[in-house]
């Protein structure tokens, strides 16, 4: 059953160990597993991608079956309704048009004193999108992933997914990804997916990005990629928090609670109310619908370990709480979200009011809905088109500009015992007297 708390001491405690679920000492054992995939991926390329794709999904792939054909794209839009395809179509106009907006643009500034400063972006030369595929099948993370990396102007796009049941993908991620424009796609899942692109393999190139959220063992394996690749941010299991008054419907704020609970079992859900009432109501209309929920048994789980109501003294201070744990998804179910959002400082993405629940957001709002997770929010941000670029910055000077700064780079480079630093603008300075 969900628990309340109505004691103001135990709330921080409580709220930073759901917080730090992905990286408390129970995790430490599948850091070892995805330490080993990302050595054994590194050193034995396909080999080991097969054998823990038999290991962890259960399917035996020959290294041709890896990549997805051709025919079977075709054959992908034969198997989806025309009622999922134009709701792919929907989502992918909508998705689109938000991330065409603020695009970052090269600039360059011509100043008066002879100095043209700028940044030029350009875009990463390949991008590895993660598409999970465990649990659930996620057409939806194929626009998210995908839309902005086309927008940034990637010129090779690769998308990783896990075989399903007799090695077959979900038709609808197909569907999604030629959409969205992306062919180039393989049947790899979990940590070893990770390893592929980070390291390259025989069959799958090493990319410069890997961006895209999935469960634990795919959000380690990025975190230990990092560096060898850049990422977007660490995003999975998923979390919501929803600050609700005595405004909010219990049923509707249960119903948000499992909408995130039924993703994972180690997903997070957190109601903070000032309505005792409402909590006691959220706690019951939450066991309700749970009685015939397809999903469970997973979703019981992440409700127990990590679902959580706490009775809050006030609004005020239901924002600091959710200040301190940084949710992925935070749902103001308020009367007034918009006074509510002055006090809010770390999200990955806010819904305003009882007629935005986040699925809005997961599926076609326009916002990406790979976000950060487990406290990532206090310093990264939205999957978007910048996941992809990355800027140059732009510096000339001309022979007088520089005579003007060379006796302070001079200084500067002495104080730091770096006299060819001082010499390369004296020896220009000089040349040009
Ligand atoms: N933060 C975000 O933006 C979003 C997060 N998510 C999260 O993505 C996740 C999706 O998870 P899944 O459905 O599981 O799909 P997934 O594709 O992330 O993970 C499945 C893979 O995990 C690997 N795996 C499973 N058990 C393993 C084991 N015992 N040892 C080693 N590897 C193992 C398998 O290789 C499998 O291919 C959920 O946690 C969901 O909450 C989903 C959408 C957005
Ligand atoms: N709620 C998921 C996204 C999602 C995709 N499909 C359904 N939901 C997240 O963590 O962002
Ligand atoms: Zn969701």
């Amino acid at each position: 059953m969900l628990r309340i708390i109505t004691q103001q001491a135990d709330v921080i405690s409580e709220l930073q160990r759901i917080c730090d679920r992905t990286h408390d000492e129970q995790v430490l054992h599948k850091e070892a597993t995805v330490r080993e995939v990302l050595q054994a991926v590194k050193r034995q390329g396909d080999k080991a991608v097969l054998h823990y794709t038999a290991e962890f999904d259960h399917q035996t792939l020959q290294p041709e079956e890896l990549r997805v054909t051709g025919s079977e794209l075709d054959a992908a839009y034969q198997q989806v309704s025309k009622d999922l395809l134009a709701a792919i179509q929907r989502a992918c106009r909508q998705i689109e048009a938000f991330h065409r907006q603020r695009v970052p643009k090269s600039w360059v500034h011509f100043g008066d004193d002879e100095v043209v400063l700028g940044k030029r972006y350009t875009p990463v030369d390949r991008a590895g999108l993660y598409v999970p595929g465990g649990r659930a099948s996620y057409p939806s993370t194929v626009l998210m992933n995908a839309i902005p990396a086309k927008v940034a102007g990637v010129p090779r796009i690769v998308m990783v997914t896990p075989p399903g049941a007799g090695k077959a993908i979900n038709p609808a991620v197909l569907v999604a990804a030629q959409e969205a424009g992306v062919e180039e796609i393989y049947r790899i899942g979990g940590a070893q997916a990770i390893a592929a692109l980070a390291y390259g393999t025989e069959t799958i190139p090493k990319v410069n990005v890997i961006s895209g959220p999935g469960n634990i063992y795919v959000t380690l394996a990025k975190k230990l990629v990092y560096g060898t690749v850049g990422i977007d941010s660490l995003a999975g299991p998923s979390e919501v928090l929803i600050i609700a008054d005595e405004t909010a419907n219990p049923a509707h704020v249960a119903a948000d609670m499992l909408a995130q609970a039924e993703h994972d079992p180690m997903a997070a859900a957190i109601l903070l109310t000032t309505d005792a009432g409402l909590a006691k109501k959220v706690q019951a209309a939450v066991d309700r619908q749970l009685v015939d929920h397809p999903r469970r048994i997973d979703t019981e789980k992440a409700i127990a370990h990590y679902g959580l109501i706490v009775v809050v003294e006030s609004l005020e201070a239901a924002a600091e709480f959710s200040n301190e744990f940084a949710p992925e998804h935070l749902e103001l179910e308020v009367e007034d979200p918009w006074t509510l959002i002055s006090h809010i400082r770390h999200a990955g993405a806010i819904f305003l009011g009882n007629s935005t629940p986040e699925a809005v957001g997961d599926y076609l709002a326009g916002p990406n809905h790979t976000l950060p997770t487990s406290g990532a929010a206090r310093y990264a941000s939205a999957l978007g088109v910048e996941t992809f670029l990355k800027h140059s910055s732009i510096i000339q000077y001309s022979p007088t500009a520089l005579e003007k700064v060379a006796g302070a780079i001079e200084t500067l480079a002495k104080a730091e015992g770096l006299p060819s630093h001082a010499d390369s603008v004296r020896r220009r300075v000089q040349e040009e007297e």
